[in-house]
């Protein structure tokens, strides 16, 4: 056991929609300055685990720490600062297309008024040269992206604000194996520069290993294993290596499939 707290710490998370229990009791524990990925069959709550996290959904029980302070017990203002600090990439990066990139990256500053619309254009410029695009990217209209453009400007639109914790929610699908592999070089590389927190989602194993250090995987609502990301395959752990391996026998039976 590390002796630093971790930056995110999960107890008893629970969550159900309707009859529908999604969480049930999620304990986790994300390393601070690391990549933590979560694991788990389609409908498992990974999305839910981190949407109770940045607050879009309301658990019915359980705790969340960021830094050590309940998040769930912390008025609205002092929520609204600590998720300030953190990033998001989603799935098909979520781009507005009625505005161009340079909106799309510093959509959260400008909303906030917190930069002019020139500061913006140069924070957009200076964002998209770390993820390797040209300035004049900026004044394109996402519709004229490629997918992989189009992840790289969510990437720079999830570190715009030099956040402390960033969200990957499944940062390689729809990419072809190589432009995934260049997005997760970026992510590894971005998250190590800001010296942040990366919790990601993902089915695809490469890029679990390639951008966590850690890896836990959620089952019937809970998690039930965590370990090296590096392992993933040959944990030891049958449910874990099914999942991993993408195997159609073993513990994990077709009621994942329903
Ligand atoms: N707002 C909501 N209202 C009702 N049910 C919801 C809501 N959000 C999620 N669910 C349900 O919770 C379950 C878990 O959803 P979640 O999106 O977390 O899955 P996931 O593990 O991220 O799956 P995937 O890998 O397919 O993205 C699903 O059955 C989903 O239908």
């Amino acid at each position: 056991m590390s002796d630093t707290p971790p930056k995110i710490r999960l107890r008893g998370l629970s969550k159900a929609f309707g009859s529908k229990r999604v969480l049930d009791g999620v304990d986790l524990d994300v390393a601070a300055g690391q990549g933590t990925v979560i694991l788990g069959g389609s409908g498992s709550g990974k999305s839910v685990t981190i949407k109770c996290i940045l607050g879009l959904i309301e658990p019915d029980s359980g705790s969340i720490e960021i830094d050590g302070r309940d998040v769930l017990s912390m008025s609205r203002r002092q929520r609204e600062e600590i998720l300030d600090r953190c990033g998001m990439l989603f799935q098909n990066a979520a781009l507005f297309d009625s505005l161009p990139v340079w909106e799309n990256v510093c959509f959260k500053p400008l909303a906030q008024k917190r930069l002019t619309r020139a500061q913006a254009r140069d924070k957009a410029a200076e964002v998209l040269a770390r993820v390797g695009l040209a300035g004049s990217v900026g004044d394109l209209s996402p519709s004229e992206l490629s997918g992989g453009m189009q992840k790289r400007v969510g990437l720079a639109r999830a570190i715009a604000g030099d956040p402390d914790i960033i969200f990957f929610d499944e940062p390689t699908t729809g990419l072809d194996p190589i432009m995934g592999a260049v997005i997760d070089g970026l992510i590894v590389d971005v998250v190590r520069d800001l010296g942040a927190t990366a919790l990601s989602i993902t089915h695809d194993m490469p890029s679990a290993r390639r951008i966590a250090t850690t890896a836990a995987m959620i089952y019937h609502g809970r998690i039930v294993w965590t370990g090296p990301a590096s392992s993933l395959g040959q944990t030891g752990n049958a449910m874990v290596d099914q999942f991993a391996r993408g195997e159609r026998e073993g513990p994990i039976g077709m009621e994942l499939r329903k």
